[in-house]
């Protein structure tokens, strides 16, 4: 499917988040190992989230899905042996890296594998980590990437983690930790990439009771125990929200985004504040928050180390200001769906904006005649999401095989159309 959008200009309009996709990975994960059933309230319906959902049923959880949440019957951390069992994590890394530690809970065999995009991303960290705690794993293409195997036993105790190239190396062995043979202590080695995620991965973990602690050393320290099953609210994801936000700014006018906590812990909040420098003004309501554009902006300098998912955005909003923007902290956006760093590229130079690299980490972003063209999202969600952004704020951009946004928010297109963003697809 291919979708084309138009300029638009003084829109005002209101949306209504969709639920997040990473707090709805952890808590089907943290359910997975409650002890008793647990319902997921409001979860995301995504394939990334379907991926996990088949991934823990393939390990011999039992989920169920009724109307608006999922039903999951907590093992308690005792799996049944399900023999030998292959899970296609497709293109859902957070899948495909947390389901690495759970596996070694199993006494099954798990072979983890996905799209051949998941083939080039990195595991290498998290399965060192895995190896220094009783892990066996075995490569099946390049080392340090999937297809792997993972056997073995969970001992814990002291790890240390190169999460570098992604936060959820330390996510996934947190997320297990309590289900160590001794307690866990996970230290990362030098700097830390997405750093905000492992503080969904805490909140998370302590709605469903476990004792984690931040040392002053920077070590993770999870104390051993069981999950409490029982009833867990998602709440509404920040990364999506970002493309109705950016609305605002590109077109001018005023967006709300209704199921969005003010308080969350999510990273991707930063965007929030990357507009308000670029000259939005922003509000909060008790669950939704209000971007405000005169359509007249101003360019950044911003570390976005903590907040990847919201690059590609940022730079779609980055193309209509006045001045130039500096964002850096990105290198770690090559290994997520696409090569990000390129996609953003694409976007920029396609629009006729400028765009320069500075060093690995760091790009620059230039004013240009701005005008529409084409954009080929190689299956990326945010890439398509964020073309869509440029292609309302300068109309004439088409987005080639849009259905990608499934990944993440499978409803992007329709929320567009409904709020009469978009008239064509085809
Ligand atoms: O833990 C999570 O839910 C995620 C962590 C981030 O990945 P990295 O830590 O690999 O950068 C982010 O990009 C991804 O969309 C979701
Ligand atoms: C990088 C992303 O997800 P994942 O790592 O789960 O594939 C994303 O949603 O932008």
């Amino acid at each position: 499917m291919d979708v084309k959008l138009y300029k638009k200009t003084g829109v005002d309009l209101s949306f209504t988040a969709p639920p997040s996709k990473s707090y709805s990975h952890r808590a089907l994960i943290c359910a997975a190992l409650a002890d008793g059933p647990s319902e997921i309230l409001s979860p995301l319906f995504s394939d990334d989230i379907s991926i996990t959902c088949r991934g823990l049923s393939a390990l011999g959880v039992e989920l169920s899905r009724s109307d608006g949440s999922i039903l999951v019957e907590g093992t308690g951390g005792v799996f049944p042996d399900m023999g030998e069992v292959t899970i296609d994590c497709g293109n859902s890394g957070t899948s495909l890296r947390f389901l690495t530690t759970l596996s070694l809970l199993s006494p099954s065999d798990v072979l983890l594998t996905g799209s051949r995009r998941m083939m080039e991303r990195p595991i290498g960290g998290l399965a060192d980590a895995i190896m220094q705690s009783g892990g066996v794993i075995r490569y099946f293409g390049e080392e340090g990437c999937p297809p792997l195997r993972i056997s073995g036993e969970f001992i814990g105790g002291k790890v240390v983690v190169d999460a570098s190239k992604s936060s959820q190396f330390i996510s996934s062995l947190m997320l297990c930790g309590p289900y160590s043979d001794i307690p866990l202590e996970i230290m990362p080695k030098g700097s830390v990439a997405s750093r905000s995620y492992i503080d969904i991965t805490a909140d998370v973990m302590k709605s469903f009771g476990a004792d984690v602690v931040l040392n002053t050393d920077g070590c993770w320290e999870i104390k051993q125990g069981t999950y409490s099953s029982g009833k867990y609210h998602v709440e509404g994801d920040y990364s999506s929200a970002s493309y109705l936000f950016a609305t605002a700014a590109v077109c001018g006018g005023s967006v709300t985004v209704n199921n969005l906590n003010p308080a969350s812990v999510q990273g991707d909040f930063r965007f929030l504040e990357a507009l308000l420098c670029m000259g939005c003004s922003i509000s909060y309501g008790e669950s939704s928050v209000r971007v405000v554009s005169e359509g007249i902006l101003k360019g950044i300098e911003i570390d976005m180390s903590s907040c990847p998912d919201v690059v590609q955005t940022l730079a779609a909003v980055c193309v209509f200001a006045k001045t130039r923007s500096i964002i850096s902290g990105i290198s770690h956006l090559k290994y997520k769906e696409s090569d990000r760093i390129d996609a953003v590229r694409r976007m920029v130079e396609g629009c006729g904006a400028g765009f320069e690299e500075a060093g690995d980490d760091t790009i620059i972003i230039t004013p240009g005649d701005l005008h529409g063209f084409e954009l080929h999202p190689e299956d990326d969600h945010r890439t398509a999401m964020s073309g869509a952004v440029i292609g309302l704020g300068t109309g004439d951009v088409t987005i080639k095989d849009a259905e990608c946004v499934s990944k993440s928010y499978p409803g992007f297109w329709d929320d567009l159309m409904e709020a009469g963003l978009l008239e064509e697809w085809f």
